[in-house]
C-alpha cells in the first residue's frame, strides 16, 4: 500500500502543476468548470481521506491518541506487524504493545478497509539553535497516527469506527490498569499538600469467587446479580434509576465478609473506596468524599454498626414521640427529618447524611457504583439504612458448611475428596465454626505432613468445639432451670404474701 501511495503522490504533483497554470491563464467561469473536473480527476486518482491524530493538542496529551495507541496494540499483535514497541506504564498491570515509527497496520470495519500509520517528527530547531519546546511536559518529538481510507467510507469511519476504536481502547486500558484501594483515613499533611481526600495504594488481593467458601447456590446468585448490574447501563437509564447497587454483608466474625468484598472488586475489576466514618467530620465532609470517588468503584463501610452512633438517638426519640407500633415501623421519612434536625443542631455526621450519601441526588455524580456495608449485627442497624433499594441485596455470610469446606480444602490442600470428608461433613452439621477457623486448621505449616495431618487437626478442633458447645448448652439449660425455679419460688412467695395481705384487710 505504501509504494502505491508514493506513485499516486507523484501523479498528483504533476496534476497540481497543471492546475496552477490553468488558474493563472483562464477566467473565473472556465476556472470553475475546471475546478469540478479537477475534483473528479483527483478523486479518480486518489480517492482517499486521511485523518491525523496527534499525541498532544494545545500542549495537553490527547486522550484519543492514547486510546488509538492501545487499540492498535491489540491489532498489531494479531496481525503480526514487524516493528513493535513494548511499554509498561506505572499504573498498568501489563505491557502495552504499540506500533513503532513508520509501521503500518490495516484494519477492517463494516466492510471499510483502513490503513493506520505511526509517525514521529522531531521538532525543528529555532533561530537560536535550541530545539523548540512548548513546555517541560511536552516532549521534543511529535508523535501522531494517521488513518487513511476510501472516501466512500467517510461516514462509517467518522460516525462509527472512531467511536468503536476509542471505546475499545478505553475498555482495554481499564482492564489493564492497576486496581486501587482508597482510604479517607489520611494525616493532616495529606490534606495540606492538596492531595485530595482519599489516599490510594495498589489493590492486590488474591480473593476470587472461586476461592470464596460459601454455599454454591448463593454464590451463583451473587455472581448473576453482579453481571446483571455491570451490564445494566441501558436498563438503569430506561427505568430512570442511578446506576448503582447496594449490598449488605452480615454474619459472625471470620465468615468472609471482607474476603467477599475483595472477590467482588476482582470480579468487576473496580477500585475500592474504604470509607472510615469515624474520620468524617460532618455531612458536608461525607458529600465531598463522595464527589471525589470515581465511576466503576466500590464504596465500602465496614462494621457499620460500630462506626458511629447513627441509630441510638433516633430510636430513643422515636420511643418517646410515638406510641403505636405502626409508627415505629414507618422509619424512613421520619428518620430523615429527625436526623436532618440533628444535623442542623450539631453539624455532625448523621443518619440523614449517610442516607443522602447512599441514594440522595449527589449519589448520582458517578456511574456504575457499588456500595457495600458489612456488619456482625444486622439487627442493630436502622431499618432505613438497609431497606431494599438502598441495600438491594442482603447477603448472609454464615458458618462453614460442607460445601464451603470443600472449597477451602481445594484452596489450602489441593484435594477434592478424602476418606475423612464424611466425618468432617457430619461434624460441620453439628458445630458452628467460621470459615476463618476452618481455614486456620487447614493451613499446611509442615509441608511434609500432607493433607491427612490438617484434616485430623480440623476433626480434633471440631470435636473440641462440639464438646464446648454441648457443655455451654448444658450450663445454659442448668442456669435456665435454676432461674425458672427462682421465679417459681418468688411467685409462690408473692401469692402467699398477697393472700396474707388480703386476710389482713378483711
Ligand atoms: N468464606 C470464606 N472463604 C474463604 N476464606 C475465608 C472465608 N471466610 C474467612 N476466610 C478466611 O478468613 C480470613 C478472615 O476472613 P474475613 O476477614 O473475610 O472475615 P470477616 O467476616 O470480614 O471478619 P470480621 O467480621 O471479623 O471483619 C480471611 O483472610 C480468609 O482467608
Amino acid at each position: 500500500m505504501g509504494a502505491s501511495l508514493t506513485e499516486v503522490g507523484s501523479r498528483l504533483a504533476g496534476l497540481m502543476f497543471i492546475w496552477g497554470t490553468i488558474q493563472q491563464l483562464f477566467p473565473y467561469t472556465i476556472r470553475k468548470r475546471f475546478e469540478s473536473l479537477w475534483h473528479r480527476v483527483e478523486n479518480y486518482f486518489y480517492p482517499y481521506v486521511q485523518i491525523t491524530i496527534d499525541e498532544f493538542t494545545n500542549g495537553k496529551s490527547n486522550e484519543i491518541y492514547s486510546q488509538v495507541n492501545t487499540y492498535l496494540g491489540t491489532k498489531s499483535v494479531n496481525k503480526y506487524a514487524k516493528f513493535l514497541k513494548v511499554e509498561k506504564s506505572k499504573n498498568s498491570k501489563s505491557f502495552a504493545v504499540s506500533l513503532d515509527e513508520g509501521e503500518e497496520i490495516t484494519d477492517e470495519f463494516q466492510g471499510a478497509k483502513l490503513c493506520w500509520r505511526s509517525h514521529k517528527e522531531t521538532m525543528p530547531d529555532d533561530s537560536t539553535g535550541h530545539r523548540s519546546r512548548r513546555s517541560n511536559s511536552v516532549p521534543m518529538e511529535k508523535k501522531s497516527y494517521t488513518i487513511t481510507f476510501n472516501q466512500r467510507h467517510r461516514e462509517i469511519v467518522t460516525g462509527k469506527y472512531l467511536k468503536h476504536v476509542m471505546e475499545e481502547g478505553k475498555s482495554i486500558q481499564f482492564q489493564n490498569r492497576k486496581q486501587k484501594i482508597y482510604s479517607n483515613n489520611c494525616s493532616e499533611d495529606w490534606y495540606w499538600y492538596g492531595k485530595g481526600m482519599w489516599r490510594d495504594i495498589n489493590f492486590e488481593h488474591p480473593a476470587t469467587f472461586d476461592t470464596l467458601a460459601m454455599d454454591p447456590k448463593k454464590k451463583e446468585e451473587i455472581i448473576n446479580d453482579l453481571v446483571a448490574f455491570s451490564k445494566g447501563k441501558d436498563y438503569y437509564s430506561k427505568v430512570g434509576k442511578a446506576w448503582k447497587r447496594g449490598y449488605l454483608l452480615y454474619g459472625p466474625p471470620g465468615t468472609g465478609k471482607s474476603t467477599m468484598i475483595a472477590a467482588i472488586a476482582n470480579f468487576l475489576n473496580y477500585d475500592i473506596y474504604d470509607l472510615e466514618l469515624t474520620s468524617v467530620k460532618d455531612n458536608s465532609g461525607l458529600k465531598k468524599l463522595l464527589m471525589e470517588t470515581t465511576s466503576k468503584s466500590i464504596i465500602v463501610i465496614e462494621d457499620i454498626d460500630c462506626s458511629i452512633d447513627l441509630t441510638g438517638k433516633r430510636k430513643k426519640k422515636k420511643k418517646k414521640e410515638t406510641t403505636s407500633e405502626d409508627q415505629e415501623e414507618d422509619s424512613d421519612s421520619s428518620a430523615e427529618k429527625e436526623s436532618s434536625t440533628e444535623n442542623k443542631e450539631s453539624g455532625k455526621l448523621t443518619l440523614s447524611g449517610l442516607l443522602n450519601f447512599i441514594d440522595g441526588i449527589w449519589s448520582a455524580c458517578g456511574q456504575e457504583r457499588v456500595i457495600i456495608f458489612t456488619t456482625n449485627h444486622k439487627d442493630k442497624l436502622d431499618p432505613a439504612l438497609i431497606r431494599r433499594g438502598r441495600m438491594d441485596m442482603h447477603i448472609e455470610m454464615s458458618y462453614c458448611k460442607y460445601e464451603a469446606f470443600k472449597v477451602l480444602a481445594k484452596n489450602y490442600l489441593d484435594i477434592e475428596t478424602h476418606t475423612l470428608f464424611p466425618q468432617i461433613q457430619g461434624l460441620l452439621e453439628e458445630v458452628n465454626m467460621s470459615p476463618c477457623d476452618v481455614a486456620e486448621n487447614l493451613m499446611l505449616k509442615n509441608t511434609s505432613g500432607g493433607p491427612q495431618i490438617c484434616l485430623d487437626k480440623l476433626i480434633q478442633a471440631l470435636k473440641e468445639a462440639k464438646e464446648k458447645a454441648n457443655k455451654d448448652s448444658k450450663e445454659a439449660k442448668e442456669k435456665a432451670k435454676q432461674n425458672s425455679k427462682k421465679i417459681k419460688l418468688f411467685s409462690t412467695k408473692l401469692v402467699r404474701s398477697f393472700g396474707s395481705l388480703q386476710k389482713l384487710f378483711k
